[in-house]
């Protein structure tokens, strides 16, 4: 799936000694990133590990305190509006209005969007196909499964031909029919436009199964990065070397992730936040 880097085209993504501090806490703390253009990227970590912070920096939402974002080479901190131009943004909050149907809520960013007047109602419709909701566009959200919801929310965040999509968690409360639906979509689209996707997850089988790369974060740096092959192989023979039979089976990304972070998967999962964040997806469900 890893697609080579058009050395004309700038990083999609690039990151540079970002840090970003919430009072005593540096959520983000020296972050080196650099997301290619075309490849779906999975910023990995567990709760706390800073990528909402990091995401919401490349998306401008919060500023650059320290270090630089770059975003198909436009600034972050130089030039807010060009940067989200380039891109569409899947927060893990609820994004969809609940009293609107799928097709008012999907217009509404086109509006927001710019989208052009004239091209608007061809766009929308054309985002609700692209994530399979044509058939019910024109029932309220609040119909809607927990699923289905996800992929109105991609639609929002597709209505403007991004270039770059950023999906925050964008599975996390799903059942696994529903976390395959959400996925096969995402690549069907990426595969359609050639769009750039950034996605955090905690869900390590995800991140093997549909990021090129991926990059495991920990206490606000990403301390491993690579596809998640490379990485499972690297553990592997680093393992080997240290004794392991050269039959034992590949290790795991969350193996890799569990030597990269020590115990940061189990130490802070389960918390306030991931019971909050957790719940915040069931209730768009009920
Ligand atoms: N608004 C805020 N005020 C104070 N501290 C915050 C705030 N948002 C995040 N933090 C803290 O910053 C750190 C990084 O949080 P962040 O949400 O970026 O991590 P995350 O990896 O996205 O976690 P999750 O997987 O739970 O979304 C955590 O210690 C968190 O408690």
């Amino acid at each position: 799936m890893t697609r080579d880097s058009d050395p004309d085209q700038p990083e999609a993504v690039t990151c540079t000694g970002l840090a970003y501090s919430f009072g005593e806490t540096n959520a983000v703390d020296g972050l080196d990133l650099s997301v290619r253009p075309g490849e779906v990227f999975g910023l990995l970590g567990p709760n706390g590990a800073g990528k909402t912070t990091a995401i919401r920096c490349i998306t401008t939402l919060l500023p650059v305190p320290a270090g630089m974002v770059r975003v198909f080479g436009s600034d972050a901190a130089k030039d807010r509006m060009g940067v989200r131009r380039l891109l569409g943004y899947v927060p893990q909050q609820l994004s969809a209005d609940a009293g609107l149907t799928g097709r008012e809520n999907v217009a509404l960013f086109a509006r927001v969007f710019d989208v052009s007047r004239g091209e608007r109602a061809e766009r929308v419709g054309q985002a609700l196909a692209a994530v399979d909701l044509t058939d019910a566009a024109d029932r309220l959200a609040k119909t809607y499964s927990g699923g289905m919801i996800r992929r109105l929310e991609l639609a929002q965040a597709l209505v403007s031909a991004p270039r770059l999509l950023i999906l925050d968690e964008p599975t996390i409360g799903l059942d696994p029919i529903a976390r395959t639906g959400v996925w096969e979509h995402i690549n069907a689209v990426r595969e359609a436009t050639g769009m750039t996707v950034l996605v955090t997850t905690h869900y390590m089988d995800e991140a093997d199964q549909y990021c090129d790369r991926v990059g495991l974060m920990h206490r606000g740096r990403v301390r491993a990065l690579g596809t998640p092959t490379e990485l499972r192989q690297g553990l592997g023979e680093r393992r080997r070397a240290e004794g392991a039979p050269a039959s034992a089976p590949l290790p795991t990304l969350e193996d890799v992730f569990r030597d990269v972070a020590g115990s940061g998967l189990d130490d802070k999962s389960g918390d306030f936040r991931d019971v909050r964040s957790t719940r915040r997806t069931a209730n768009r469900v009920g």
